[in-house]
């Protein structure tokens, strides 16, 4: 099936209302997400006041903070009224550099210049502040839950999330969701422990899929060969998710796949 190189989107997913966008690289993937970041973000805040973004860890996540980092339309948005949650965190000590939280700071000490209210950034908690992981997600679950707000469509207790970024592995986790894991199979409640992930650290915090799905966008960063046969499987969407836990992942209003060339070749 031919790619679509250039930035129109294509429709190719079964998931009602997701569209698939091919750049040709790594690169140009991650700066084109950040100039939408920049839009969406605009948007949320002349509709609701503020903007809550949930932010992903990983090669092209992280990619995109960097790239929105140096973005001249960064000051487009007033990040005094953005809220920053994770979707996922490597259980490990604070100062560790496999922090998801920590990694995001190459965009959170340039957003500090900008007026960025770190009391509306809320990362997962740390091994040298909460004994367990368990721990620590019942003290993300409460923060979601302190946030809550009458707009989010949904009963659970989370605040209404704008945009939520999701990297995938080549397994098709996303999130700290892998296959055949205990948080691919459950929708209770909001934010999960995760023992024996298949990719270190083996200690996670995840957001539950029952959090993820009441984001009213969802967009998958995706690039490399490696992940190709995965996302072909995913945006199609009808694979279990236990399975396949990127076939589970959608926003209420729009899903968007964000890929790099190669991520796109099997599709
Ligand atoms: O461990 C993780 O992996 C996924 C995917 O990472 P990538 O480097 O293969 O893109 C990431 O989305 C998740 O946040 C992270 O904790």
């Amino acid at each position: 099936m031919p790619v679509n190189a250039d930035p129109t989107p294509v429709s190719r997913s079964r998931v009602p209302g997701a569209r698939v966008v091919v750049h040709p690289d790594a690169a140009t993937l991650a700066a084109a997400a950040a100039a939408r970041l920049v839009v969406a973000l605009q948007d949320a805040q002349a509709e609701r006041g503020e903007a809550t973004l949930v932010l992903t860890g990983g090669s092209v996540g992280i990619g995109t903070l960097k790239a929105l980092a140096g973005s001249p339309a960064l000051t487009a948005v007033d990040w005094s009224r953005v809220n920053l949650w994770w979707g996922d965190e490597r259980f490990v000590e604070a100062s560790s550099a496999d922090r998801n939280a920590g990694q995001a700071e190459v965009l959170l000490s340039v957003l500090d210049g900008l007026g960025l209210d770190r009391g509306r950034v809320h990362p997962m908690g740390p091994s040298d502040t909460f004994a367990t992981p368990e721990d620590a997600a019942a003290d993300y679950a409460r923060q979601l839950a302190a946030e809550a707000a009458d707009g989010a469509d949904t009963d659970l207790p989370v605040p209404v999330i704008d945009v939520l970024l999701l990297g995938m592995g080549p397994d098709s986790h996303v999130a700290s969701l892998f296959p055949d894991h205990a948080g691919a199979r459950t929708l209770e409640g909001t934010a999960i422990a995760v023992h024996d992930s298949p990719k270190p650290p083996p200690l996670r915090v995840s957001l539950t899929f029952g959090a993820i799905n009441t984001a009213r966008q969802v967009w998958f960063l995706v690039a490399g060969q490696d992940k190709a046969p995965a996302v072909a499987v995913a945006v199609n969407g009808q694979a279990p998710r236990e399975r396949v836990p990127a076939a589970g992942a959608a926003g209420t209003r729009a899903t968007l796949w964000l890929l790099d060339a190669s991520a796109a070749s099997l599709i």
